[in-house]
């Protein structure tokens, strides 16, 4: 990682060389016994602590403009603390700009730099956190997703009714329900075989999505059963979508791999959100469809 950052520890390098020169052109070294070793421990820890948390950060980051900063406030402060450091082993001429002066202006602009290059990796970590979050939504979404049709699953349904059930209550909207049932689709598993039944139930799928509408959400709700959520849809025109997505299927000739013609009717139950009702939009729907088959059964045994 170090190496994608090489001109920046290069641009240190020169600044720390030339600070060097330019203390060694201007002062003479002390002699031994003029140096203050206490102020070199003290000054000399905070310059290489200083180059530590340059090297740490660079090692750890990729190029960019949160590191240029990062890189720029701490590159201040190490040129600014090792000049303060020179200062103890390199007497400098009363009154010289280096003397106190080079580190008294670089210090504080290192740590204004280093603060707005914080500042900026604080609203990075943010934005991390953010895309994070959505990928493990979209990958928990994608384990509520039915393999056979790439529908959502029941569960996906049931998290998406409750959204759309508060976002519709909140703004006064009707919401509606449809779940679509296939009439005697275990016949035609026992007859043609479930790969058959598989190929019908993916075609069926499109279809419905075909005949709905972009707002409304279809999922594969148990074997031959669908569901529809209609988000801002009255009863009565959710009846007339039901309609017509019953037309749609019994009119759907689907063929079979041996060349055969299969038909299918399906049967339907439609409801509406009651917040007032004791009983949820889902098992009301669901009566209404066991209604619904329990009705064409009597029909044709009659
Ligand atoms: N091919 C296939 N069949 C499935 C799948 N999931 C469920 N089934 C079958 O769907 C059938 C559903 O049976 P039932 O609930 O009795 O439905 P039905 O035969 O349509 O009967 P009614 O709904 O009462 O008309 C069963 O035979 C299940 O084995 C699937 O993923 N693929």
């Amino acid at each position: 990682m170090i190496k994608l950052h090489k001109w920046k520890l290069l641009l240190i390098a020169v600044a720390t060389n030339f600070t060097i020169l330019l203390t060694l052109a201007l002062g003479e070294i002390k002699v031994w016994g003029e140096i203050d070793w206490f102020d070199i421990v003290g000054e000399g820890g905070v310059s290489l602590l200083a180059a530590l948390w340059l090297v740490f950060t660079l090692n750890s980051r990729p190029a960019g403009n949160v590191t240029n900063l990062l890189c720029l406030g701490l590159g201040f402060i190490f040129v600014g603390t090792f000049q303060d450091l020179l200062d103890e082993v390199i007497a400098l001429p009363e009154g010289s700009f280096l003397r106190g002066g080079l580190e008294s202006t670089l210090m504080p602009i290192g740590l204004l730099v280093l603060t707005f290059g914080l500042y900026h990796w604080h609203k990075e970590q943010l934005c991390f956190v953010e895309q994070r979050r959505r990928r493990e939504q979209d990958i928990r979404e994608y384990r509520w997703q039915d393999q056979l049709t790439d529908l959502g699953d029941a569960r996906f349904l049931n998290q998406q009714l409750d959204q759309l059930l508060r976002q519709c209550r909140a703004a006064r909207q009707p919401l509606a329900l449809i779940l679509l049932d296939l009439d005697q689709f275990n016949a035609t598993n026992r007859a043609f075989g479930h790969k058959e039944g598989d190929r019908l139930l993916r075609e069926l799928s499109e279809l419905l999505i075909l005949n709905l509408r972009r707002c409304d959400l279809l999922c594969r709700y148990a074997g031959d059963r669908f569901a529809i959520v209609l988000p801002n849809t009255p009863e009565l025109l959710a009846n007339e979508l039901a309609g017509q997505l019953t037309r749609a299927v019994s009119s759907f000739a689907y063929k079979t791999n041996s060349g055969e013609t299969i038909y299918h009717s399906a049967s339907v139950g439609v409801a509406a959100d009651n917040p007032d009702a004791n009983k949820t939009v889902t098992e009301i729907a669901t009566a209404r469809l066991l209604a619904a088959k329990d009705r064409k059964k009597m029909e044709s045994a009659a």
